[in-house]
């Protein structure tokens, strides 16, 4: 673990269920491959996890199991580690390439910028070549303007201890915001071509289909449909991502499917039994009881003592160790704890209600758009200025608030853009139609609940946890085994997941924590008249939402175009938020 992150944390802890294969998930890792610098529950780093991996594979090797490993996309945006540099990423992706992967792809985020799905083409393909799978997934050459599929299509191996035999799969969902340096296919069309429909033919053990894709969106019943159109039989195994939670599936008796959550906090562990192996029919009464089981490891070094059996002397390997000072080394290249202000208060993206005074959301909207969506000649008229929610990403702590803290808050490049003088009843309509998501939107390609962060996808009300203890209240100290709830007051706040197997799944037990929905845009009126409506607005929204305001202003009587947009401001968002920040908040924490 980097030297500033806390110590882990004393909890209850279940034991992982071991298979003849089994499998550690990454998903929406975001950059944060340093760890958790200020919550001590997550606080491993990318060189841990390699450490951690590597112990897994000598146990595995000592019965005679295998260990595969999955990364299933949005390993970039979303932390200084990757975002702060220039160009983005300077020692992300030789930091990455360390863990051993046996099956990789790509997510959303590696697409939506030029340079970035250049990189993914030029340094993530090759560093992980023939483990690197983009099934629907196309990169356009920008010398050549050559259509080249990203990686390879699907993998056929056979596992080192078990011998089982597997076609892998490694799938994007049906993204559009994509530049126009890459194409997506949607899946239901690749799963036509010959291609994919040869794969599933193919004589195996198992299926591993892999992809940022929601385990319980169209594009996974579409391929679990595809292969058991022609292996009725066959396990297959699911790995999801994009909607950041702790999730698992079941297809059918033999298919199963695990996400494994967001930002390094966790790390998804399944096991597979009764498998058969070696090219072996198997025993029908074997394949009979096949099981799937599933657990969600909190990403801290106490945790992974844990499940080794090792210990601080005896868990670390020499090549995880050079990986955390790798980390460590950019981190201070890139001055990541240069300190910008003191967050006064802990400010909560979907912990605390909203509007209210703990919510960031409140606080943007507020505190923050009210000062910094401003240009200087039109600084008198009266405006409305729109931001989605999904433009913030994660909590701000009581304390240091850093360059790092910077992008994990808010990574995106995106400016402020606006309309001249719409008739204000039209543009005040605006915000009431993109947050009822309504009618609208149904018959075009843009949802506007994806406005929101991605973890509402999946969670639809409200969660309201019983009082829990303060989250600072953290004690460092040795995990204890698992023991009865009503025998361990002190549990800290953390994930408890219930799944499609139960509400067993955590490694770590751990006090439920709230969870609040929040509007898919919020919106602030600045400089408005002191009586009355102004008859006219300029309408100012961060560019990343023009599509949705164009539409929600047609809807209010007002055909705008492209053509009607211009930029409001030079600065990204996050660059005026920051400002603010250094203005508003005190140097001394
Ligand atoms: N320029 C951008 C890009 C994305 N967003 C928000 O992020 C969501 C996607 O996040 P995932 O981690 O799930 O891929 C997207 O739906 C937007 O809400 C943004 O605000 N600005």
């Amino acid at each position: 673990e980097q030297p500033e992150a806390p110590s882990p944390v004393a909890a209850p802890m279940r034991d992982l269920p071991w298979g003849q294969l089994n499998f550690m998930q990454t998903t929406d890792t975001h950059g944060w491959h340093a760890g958790h610098l200020q919550e001590a529950q997550y606080s491993a780093d990318w060189g841990d996890y390699i450490s951690f991996a590597e112990r897994m594979r000598e146990k595995a090797d000592g019965l005679g199991a295998d260990v595969l490993l999955i990364d299933t996309g949005d390993r970039i945006e979303g932390n200084g580690l990757y975002d702060s540099t220039t160009p983005k990423g300077k020692y992300l992706y030789d930091i990455v390439k360390e863990q051993d992967i046996d099956v990789i792809c790509t997510g959303n985020h590696e697409l939506y910028q030029t340079d970035a799905a250049d990189r993914e083409y030029d340094a993530t393909v090759p560093n992980f070549k023939g483990n690197y799978l983009a099934s629907n997934l196309d990169y356009i050459k920008p010398k050549t303007g050559e259509q080249v599929p990203m990686a390879q299509r699907y993998r056929k191996f056979t596992t080192k201890n078990q011998g089982i035999r597997i076609v892998a799969f490694g799938f994007l969902f049906d993204f559009t915001g994509n530049a126009n340096n890459t194409v997506v296919q949607p899946v239901e069309k690749t799963i036509k071509e010959k291609w994919f429909q040869d794969a599933i033919r193919e004589d195996v053990d198992l299926f591993v289909v892999i992809g940022h894709v929601t385990l319980n969106g169209p594009e996974y019943k579409a391929i679990f449909k595809a292969i058991r159109s022609q292996k009725w039989d066959t396990p297959i195994q699911f790995f999801g991502g994009h909607s950041h939670i702790r999730n698992y599936a079941k297809y059918d008796s033999k298919a199963y499917g695990l996400q494994a959550g967001r930002y390094m906090e966790t790390i998804g562990w399944m096991s597979i039994d009764g498998i058969s192996g070696k090219g072996k029919k198997g025993d029908p009464k074997e394949l009979a009881s096949m099981s799937f089981k599933r657990r969600y490891i909190d990403n801290n070094l106490f945790g992974y003592y844990y499940h080794t059996g090792l210990n601080e002397t005896t868990f670390s390997t020499e090549h995880g160790k050079n990986v955390s000072k790798q980390i460590h080394a950019a981190r201070k290249a890139e001055n990541l704890d240069e300190l910008y202000g003191c967050a006064p208060k802990d400010l909560w993206l979907n912990r605390a209600p909203y509007p209210s005074n703990d919510s960031l959301v409140t606080w943007l909207e507020t505190e923050v758009i009210p000062v910094i969506a401003v240009k200087e000649d039109r600084k008198d008229v009266p405006r409305l200025a729109l931001t989605n929610t999904g433009a913030m990403r994660f909590d701000i702590f009581k304390g240091a608030f850093t360059r790092d803290t910077t992008y994990i808050v808010s990574p995106f490049v995106s400016k402020f853009l606006y309309i001249k003088e719409v008739p204000y009843k039209s543009a005040k309509q605006v915000l009431k139609i993109i947050n009822s998501g309504g009618d609208v939107f149904a018959f075009s390609d843009l949802e506007a609940s994806s406005l929101a962060p991605p973890e509402q996808i999946a969670i639809k009300s409200a969660t309201i946890a019983p009082s829990t203890p303060n989250q600072n209240s953290y004690q460092a100290g040795s995990q204890s085994p698992l023991m009865s709830s009503s025998s361990t007051p002190d549990l800290i706040p953390g994930y408890t997941t219930k799944d499609a197997a139960g509400d067993d799944g955590d490694d770590t037990l751990h006090a439920p924590i709230s969870f609040y929905p929040i509007p898919n845009v919020v919106q602030s009126a600045i400089a408005m008249p002191a009586e009355g409506d102004p008859e006219k607005v300029d309408l100012v929204f961060i560019d990343f939402i023009k599509p949705w305001v164009l539409l929600a202003l047609r809807f209010a009587g007002q055909i705008y175009g492209e053509q009607d947009v211009e930029t409001y401001t030079e600065e990204t968002m996050t660059e005026r938020m920051v400002d603010w920040i250094r203005e508003n908040w005190k140097q001394d924490c």
